[in-house]
């Protein structure tokens, strides 16, 4: 009998993790317990030393117990939790990247950390477009005005029309598994596609029709920036004052990746001023922002809820993945998905 901890979040729930583990770990006798957690999320930690994490420590302590595969989204799985559960050996986190794991402290306890990558993908880059063309058309703005009785009809003046993307200029920092599908959408729509990532190649970007270039480069050219890139200690405030400030008049800002790329204390004088033409957040550096926050207040100012990746084939495919990858372990082969590949050689009942 193996014992199972399925911990669910405000997405992904339990039963999720539950129905894919006992369809794919065929053969395998399991037990499950569960548990449940939710906001608040700690956004950049420190939860000892994990980021966006969900729950606390001694929450996952108690309901782990002597489980040997932990099933999760955003638990805190820190040095202090690994070294307290010893019998511990498969994590499965349903995330882009197991921030919420200490991936040192596991490798040496000799636990495998698999994740999810690109399990939202599409989700995200869907939501990313959505926002980009909701702040360029102000389709979120005006339909809240026209609920509030407000037909804007100085929306169709000259200086306040909308942008196109036919023939704009749309850069994108982050070239990852999100930021490539929002640029084949982007191109399809005929717009031009430069992007910003030091660690794509530009045979690859050639390959895709669009092109690399520095980040100066990009905020100077581009009339709609939409961010893509991973929070990084070399990502925090990516995008700031000094870069903003090169943008062409009247531009659009997007970020649905994350708070920290982000310093948003520019941004209500950006916009006041009409450099900045409209931005769209789904990501915050608090999350959620404080009800006085002042960007609540600025013009052309979309806000959602942190909900890019949320569909409910993003939560189906993040417990499959995580249930695959817990079934080759089970079966003593190696998962599909491993964080911390140098763990598995040190396992000699996984064949390669
Ligand atoms: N709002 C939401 O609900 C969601 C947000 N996200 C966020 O979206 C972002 C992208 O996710 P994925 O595409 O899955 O990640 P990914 O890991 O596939 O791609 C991230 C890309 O960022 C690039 N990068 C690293 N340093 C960079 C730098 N200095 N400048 C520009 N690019 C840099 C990497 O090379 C990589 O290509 C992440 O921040 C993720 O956390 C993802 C899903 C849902
Ligand atoms: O699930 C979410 O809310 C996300 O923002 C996903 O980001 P991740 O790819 O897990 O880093």
């Amino acid at each position: 009998m193996t014992k199972v901890l399925a911990a669910g979040d405000r997405f992904v729930d339990p039963q999720l993790f539950v129905s894919a583990l006992t369809e794919q770990a065929v053969g395998h006798d399991l037990s499950f317990s569960t548990m449940k957690t939710g906001w608040p999320v700690e956004p950049f930690g420190p939860v000892g030393g994990v980021r966006e994490a969900s729950g606390t420590e001694q929450q996952v302590l108690e309901a782990l117990g002597d489980a040997e595969i932990l099933a999760t989204q955003m638990a805190p799985v820190t040095a202090d939790v690994l070294g307290k559960s010893p019998n511990l050996r498969f994590v499965g986190v349903a995330r882009g990247g197991p921030v919420n794991v200490d991936l040192a402290a596991a490798t040496e306890a000799g636990v495998i950390v698999s994740y999810t990558p690109a399990r939202n993908a599409a989700a995200a880059a869907e939501f990313a477009v959505g926002l980009i063309l909701a702040a360029m058309r102000r389709i979120a703005d005006s339909n809240a005005e026209l609920k509030n009785g407000n037909w804007r009809g100085d929306y169709y003046a000259y200086e306040q029309a909308g942008l196109e993307l036919e023939g704009a200029t749309v850069g994108l920092v982050g070239y990852g598994a999100i930021g490539r599908i929002v640029a084949r959408v982007l191109s399809a729509f005929g717009a031009h596609v430069l992007v910003s990532d030091p660690f794509v190649g530009r045979e690859e970007a050639d390959r895709d029709g669009v092109r690399l270039v520095e980040l100066d480069d990009l905020m100077r050219a581009s009339s709609v920036v939409s961010l893509h890139a991973r929070l990084t200690p070399e990502t925090e405030h990516l995008i700031n004052a000094a870069n903003l400030a090169l943008l062409p008049e009247g531009a659009v800002l997007v970020n649905s990746a994350r708070g920290g790329l982000l310093d948003y204390a520019p941004l209500p004088d950006l916009l006041a001023s009409g450099r900045l033409g409209g931005v769209a957040l789904d990501v915050y550096d608090v999350e959620p922002p404080p009800r006085d926050w002042p960007l609540f207040d600025a013009p052309n100012v979309i806000t959602t809820p942190h909900l890019a990746g949320a569909t409910r084939r993003t939560a189906d495919r993040a417990a499959a993945i995580v249930a695959g990858d817990a079934a080759l372990f089970l079966d003593g082969r190696r998962p599909r998905h491993v964080a911390n590949p140098e763990v598995l050689e040190r396992l000699e009942d996984l064949s390669p």
